[in-house]
């Protein structure tokens, strides 16, 4: 395969994985992938479960377009671009997924205090550096009206919690990152996961609270 071709083939796998998750439907979220200095992203408004290689951008590490589709094809860099160079640029980050999953809206909605937290689940130890006892928090910051304009808010979270790896947005869904594209899909699907149990806690009557306490007092 030639140089970048294989990271353009992972965008076009993963986001049809990530739609058969609900995570990509609607053309909304997706992947980007940084290899050897160069950052791969898909076009704007598209299916993501129907990209073709050819439909990658690439671009430097500053964010400049180095390689664009074809004129005919008429698309346009991905709305997500300026959130997806935050993870680079503050993170080190070698992926970032935006999901728009149902689990993320959810827990955007349900959680208290703008911070999505749970405690004492096995599946927190797939986040990096967490452990069984570690409460989880993920910042929650409020939607804006174009994808853009998220990107003072999401540097804002990233900067007061330098330990998360991801971001929900309210009404919108997550932004989550890793070293590579296999951490950040590992980092996503733990996530993902999270917020599912807390949701369905809710729907059981759990105590509301938060579920850092009422878990961690049954099991300790
Ligand atoms: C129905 S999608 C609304 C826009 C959005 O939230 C989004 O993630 C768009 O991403 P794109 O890569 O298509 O610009
Ligand atoms: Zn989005």
């Amino acid at each position: 395969m030639m140089i970048g071709e294989q990271a353009k083939s992972l965008i076009v796998d993963l986001c049809r994985q990530f739609y058969t998750l609900g995570w990509v439907s609607g053309t909304g979220g997706g992947i980007s992938i940084k290899e050897d200095g160069r950052i791969y992203m898909a076009p704007s408004g598209v299916q993501k479960e129907r990209l073709h290689i050819e439909d990658i951008f690439v671009l430097d590490e500053q964010g400049r377009i180095l390689e664009m589709p074809q004129v005919g094809k008429m698309l346009k860099l991905s709305a997500c671009a300026p959130l997806f160079m935050k993870a680079y640029e503050l993170r080190g980050a070698g992926a970032v997924i935006h999901s728009h999953s149902i689990n993320a809206v959810l827990a955007s909605l349900i959680s208290e205090e703008e911070e999505f937290r749970i405690s004492h689940m096995e599946m927190i130890k797939g986040i990096r550096g967490m452990g069984y006892h570690n409460t989880l928090i993920v910042p929650i910051i409020k939607n804006t009206a174009y994808e853009g304009d998220l990107t003072v808010s999401l540097e804002e979270a990233m900067l007061k919690y330098p330990s998360t790896f991801a971001v929900l947005v309210e009404r919108h869904g997550v932004y989550v990152w890793g070293k590579d594209w296999k951490e950040a899909k590992t980092h996503a699907e733990c996530y993902d996961y999270l917020f599912q149990v807390v949701i369905e806690l809710r729907k059981l009557g759990a105590p509301s609270k938060s579920f850092t306490c009422c878990i961690a007092n049954n099991h300790t």
